[in-house]
């Protein structure tokens, strides 16, 4: 028997790919088309009983055809969060309208392939044709070009599963006229990267940013006669080791970002946590209203009396309120040592009925409260297809 050509079979794969990218395209105008229906009709975004049927169905199709269930779970989760996004990013921008635009300015930390900079472009790929990209080489210039009107909005990673909280930027939150008006969670898949035919053994200089050193202690802690260098970004370590050339030296970055600068990943998982995410922050000069078809979270900060169970009187409100808090944090307050700044993350609309009462009811016995802004929840959890 002969053996297939495989540059015949190669193209063969490339039309066939090329194909169910049409189709995906094809998927994704007819999302669309729903989030305009429902938009008339106020119906909820997301429909997981919808979701749930689509996939038991599409399981069955897939027997006969020999694809696994797992698999096309997967496949179709993932085409199912695209089609939520892409419809909430609809719905967002319709009740907005101010913030439709063919070009954004957009300032984030480091240059081309830092996380901020990958983070950057797939949020706003949903929203904009095209991003101009301001990078910066800290928190606060990034805040200053957004507040002084040189970029319409930023990109702040605020916490990591490896590493928690960003204190940097829940400080520079504290003090920015600026509000949050999106957010997004991304993979970050930290890798080993070299300009050089190099191995592992042989590197005695690792350079990244201060995030993925601390997101990658363990694997750090085990290597002997290794010396690790901060730089501001992942981007600039990735330029630092391009241009060094050697083949002692390594960046720990993101292996997409690391190829824009000629780089090779020699290893990948290097995070602590295997399932390392980071969440970004989108902040802008003025607020969004969140439609009501979409899951909302609002972020307040707030500091109470110095008395026994101050916090948990303002938490109670939240209870009282039937209002689910998914986050706090606290901060000092510079200049009021041993004082707190709360940071609060509460799973609800702020124009809500409820949210309006707690908000007043919290003003009455917090010393400070403020909103840092509304915005729709990237939580999209995948519905879990139940199968007899
Ligand atoms: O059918 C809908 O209501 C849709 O919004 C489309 C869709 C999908 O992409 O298939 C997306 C979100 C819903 O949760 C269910 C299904």
């Amino acid at each position: 028997m002969s053996s297939p050509d495989l540059n015949e079979v190669r193209l063969q794969i490339s039309q066939t790919d090329s194909d169910l990218l049409k189709l995906l395209a094809q998927r994704r105008a007819l999302s669309i088309e729903v989030a305009k229906s429902k938009l008339a009709s106020s119906k909820p975004i997301r429909d997981t009983s919808r979701e749930q049927q689509l996939l038991v169905e599409l399981i069955e199709q897939g027997k006969p055809l020999e694809l696994d269930s797992h698999y096309v779970t997967q496949v179709f989760h993932s085409v199912i969060e695209d089609s939520v996004l892409l419809q909430q990013a609809y719905l967002q921008q319709h009740i907005n309208p101010e913030t439709i635009a063919n070009k954004v300015r957009v300032a984030f930390l480091g240059q081309q392939g830092s996380y901020s900079h990958l983070a950057a472009h797939k949020y706003f790929a949903r929203r904009a044709e095209e991003v101009i990209e301001h990078g910066c080489k800290n928190f606060k210039e990034i805040i200053a070009k957004v507040e002084n009107g040189l970029a319409d909005y930023a990109l702040l990673p605020i916490e990591n599963t490896s590493s928690g909280g960003i204190n940097e930027v829940y400080d520079v939150l504290q003090h920015t006229s600026l509000h949050i008006i999106g957010e997004l969670s991304v993979p970050v898949e930290h890798c080993l990267l070299v300009a050089t035919d190099t191995t592992e053994e042989k590197i005695r200089t690792i350079y990244s940013h201060f995030q993925p050193i601390a997101q990658c202690s363990d694997y750090l802690g085990m290597l002997s006669d290794v010396t690790v260098e901060r730089t501001d970004a992942t981007s600039h370590a990735f330029e630092v080791v391009a241009n060094m050339k050697r083949d002692d030296v390594a960046a720990i970055g993101n292996a997409e970002g690391g190829r824009l600068y000629g780089l090779t990943p020699i290893r990948t998982g290097l995070a602590n946590q295997a399932q390392n995410f980071s969440r970004f922050i989108v902040i802008a000069r003025k607020p969004v209203d969140v439609a009501e078809q979409i899951p909302a979270k609002t972020t307040f900060i707030m500091s109470v009396k110095q008395r026994p169970g101050a916090l948990v009187d303002a938490l109670l409100i939240l209870k009282q309120n039937n209002i689910n808090m998914c986050k706090l944090e606290s901060r000092p307050i510079p200049g009021n040592p041993w004082e707190e700044m709360f940071y609060v993350d509460v799973e609800c609309n702020v124009k809500s009925s409820n949210m309006q009462l707690a908000m007043e009811q919290l003003q009455d016995i917090t010393t400070f409260i403020k909103v840092l802004g509304c915005y729709p929840s990237d939580d999209i959890k995948p519905t879990e297809p139940e199968l007899d």
